[in-house]
C-alpha cells in the first residue's frame, strides 16, 4: 500500500524551490508541512509560517514521517540526517559530501532503525544511476564506471571549449545559473565529484573509500596552453572521475581531468550535462546521459526517492554485506599529459617512462607512464598554478600474476 507522505523539508534554495515546482505541478499524494530554512529574513515564494529556523519544529513533530535534506551546509545536513534516521523517519538528501564522508555511518543507522536514506539527487543529478549501480549490475561482471559527475566544471569546460568564454566568466554564469556549490573550488577542484565517485563505487563495488583516500586534480589550473595542445590534437578536456576494477579483487580509483577522443560517448556531452559509462563484462559499454545540476533535473531525482519511499524502498547494500573482499589500489600506471615549470616535478614524481617532451620558453610538457601512488603522494605539488595535468586514457596495472587476459583487455 502506497504511504501518505507528510514532508518536513530543510532547504529552499536552487533544488529545494526546484523541487517543490514539480511538486505544485502534479498531484501526488504528499504534502510539505514544513520547511526549514537559516535565514528567516529571505523573501519566500510560499506563506511565511511554513518556514522556520527551529530544526526540532520538523525533527520532533510525529506527523512528519519523511526528511528532505537539501541544504548547502554538509556539518548541519550530518545532525539533521542522522537525527531524523535515530527517529525512524526517512530520508531523502542529496547531499554528496555528507554521504560520502559518512557512509558506513547511515548504513549502520538505517539498519538499527528501520529507516531508510535514498540519495539518488546526490550522484550526477538527474540520472539514475544509484539505483541502477545497487540493483542491476552485479560487482564481478562490473569492469569500470566513469565519467562526467560534475556539471559546474563540464559546463565551464564547453563555455571554454565551444565558445570561447574565459574560465572566469564561464564559472561566473555556472554559479548565476545554481549549478555551482556554495564554494566552487568543491567543483572545478574535483571534491564533488569524488565524493560522488565514492558513494558509486559503494554502489558498484561493495567498496566503502573514506573520500580522502581518492586523488581528485581539478581543473582549476587549466591554461590557454593546455587548450591549444587539446584543440590541435582533436581532444575536449573533462574532468573524469574514474573506478575501475584491475583484477577481480582490487579496484583503483581517481578523479583527473581527461583528453577525451572524438570517439568516446563524454566527447559531446556538453554544458550542465552528466554522463556516466559503465563497463561490464559481456554487456559491454552502456551509457547514462542527462542533466546533472540545476533546480528541476535535481528536484526530480529528489522526488524520484520519495516517491520510492511510498513503497518502502531502501538501498540493501548487497554488495557491501556480502563482503567480497574487493580492495582499494593505488598500484596502477596511468598515462598523463603533464604541463610544467619546474623540472624537478618530473624528477620527484618518478615516471615510469616517457614518450613525448616538449619545452619552449613558456610551455613545457612530457607525456609518459606514472604510478597513481606517486600522484597521490605528490598532490600538493600537482596543484601548483604552474602545473595542470590530464589523463589520456591508459592505464597499466602492473602486477600481471593477478591479471588476466580479460583483465588486461578491460583496463587497456
Ligand atoms: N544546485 C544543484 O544543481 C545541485 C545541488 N545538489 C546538492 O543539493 C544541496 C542543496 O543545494 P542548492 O539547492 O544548490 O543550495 P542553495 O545554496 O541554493 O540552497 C541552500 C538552502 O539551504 C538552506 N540552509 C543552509 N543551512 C541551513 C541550515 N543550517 N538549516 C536550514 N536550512 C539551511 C538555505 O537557507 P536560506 O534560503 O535561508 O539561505 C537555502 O535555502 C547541496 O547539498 C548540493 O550539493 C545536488 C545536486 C545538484
Ligand atoms: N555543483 C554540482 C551540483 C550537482 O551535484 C555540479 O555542478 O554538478
Amino acid at each position: 500500500m502506497s504511504k501518505n507522505l507528510k514532508i518536513g523539508l530543510f532547504g529552499f534554495g536552487v533544488v529545494g524551490q526546484g523541487l517543490l515546482d514539480i511538486i505544485q505541478s502534479q498531484s501526488l499524494n504528499l504534502e510539505i508541512v514544513k520547511i526549514a530554512i537559516k535565514d528567516p529574513k529571505k523573501k519566500r515564494s510560499l506563506d511565511h509560517h511554513l518556514f522556520t529556523t527551529n530544526h526540532d519544529e520538523i525533527l520532533e513533530n510525529d506527523e512528519i514521517n519523511t526528511i528532505v535534506e537539501l541544504i548547502n551546509d554538509a556539518d548541519a545536513a550530518y545532525r539533521i540526517v542522522t537525527r531524523a534516521l535515530k527517529s525512524g523517519k526517512n530520508v531523502v538528501s542529496a547531499n554528496k559530501k555528507m554521504i560520502a564522508e559518512h557512509l558506513t555511518e547511515l548504513v549502520e543507522l538505517q539498519e538499527k532503525h528501520g529507516s531508510s536514506l535514498l540519495y539518488e539527487g546526490a550522484v550526477c543529478g538527474s540520472i539514475p544511476i544509484i539505483r541502477n549501480l545497487e540493483e542491476y549490475y552485479d560487482n564481478e561482471l562490473l569492469h569500470a564506471v566513469s565519467g562526467i559527475f560534475n556539471g559546474s566544471s563540464n559546463f565551464i569546460l564547453s563555455k571554454i571549449f565551444n565558445e570561447g568564454l574565459d574560465y572566469d566568466v564561464a564559472l561566473k554564469q555556472a554559479q548565476d545559473l545554481g549549478f555551482a556549490e556554495t564554494n566552487p573550488i568543491l567543483d572545478v577542484g574535483g571534491y564533488d565529484p569524488k565524493y560522488k565517485l565514492a558513494i558509486a563505487t559503494a554502489h558498484a563495488y561493495g567498496l566503502f573509500i573514506n573520500p580522502d583516500k581518492i586523488l581528485n586534480i581539478g581543473i582549476q589550473n587549466l591554461s590557454v596552453h593546455d587548450i591549444r595542445f587539446a584543440r590541435e590534437k582533436n581532444y575536449k578536456i573533462k574532468l573524469i572521475p574514474t573506478a575501475r576494477k584491475v583484477s577481480t579483487k582490487q579496484v583503483v580509483t581517481y578523479v583527473l581531468p581527461k583528453l577525451v577522443t572524438t570517439d568516446d560517448f563524454l566527447y559531446n556531452v556538453e554544458n550542465e550535462y552528466n554522463g556516466v559509462t559503465v563497463q561490464a563484462a559481456f554487456a559491454d559499454k552502456q551509457f547514462f546521459f542527462g542533466k546533472g545540476a540545476g533546480g528541476h533535473p535535481t528536484g526530480a531525482a529528489v522526488l524520484s526517492d520519495i516517491a520510492a519511499l511510498r513503497y518502502d524502498y531502501k538501498y540493501e547494500y548487497k554488495k557491501y554485506h556480502q563482503k567480497t573482499e574487493v580492495t582499494h589500489t593505488g598500484n596502477v600506471l596511468l598515462e598523463v599529459y603533464l604541463r610544467y615549470t619546474d623540472e624537478d616535478l618530473i624528477k620527484i614524481l618518478n615516471f615510469d617512462d616517457i614518450s613525448e617532451r616538449h619545452s619552449s620558453h613558456s610551455f613545457k610538457y612530457v607525456i609518459g607512464t606514472v604510478k597513481l601512488e606517486s600522484l597521490i603522494a605528490n598532490r600538493e605539488l600537482l596543484l601548483d598554478e604552474g602545473v595542470f595535468i590530464a589523463y589520456t586514457g591508459r592505464q597499466i596495472y602492473k602486477e600481471e600474476k593477478v591479471v588476466s587476459a580479460t583483465f588486461a583487455e578491460a583496463v587497456s
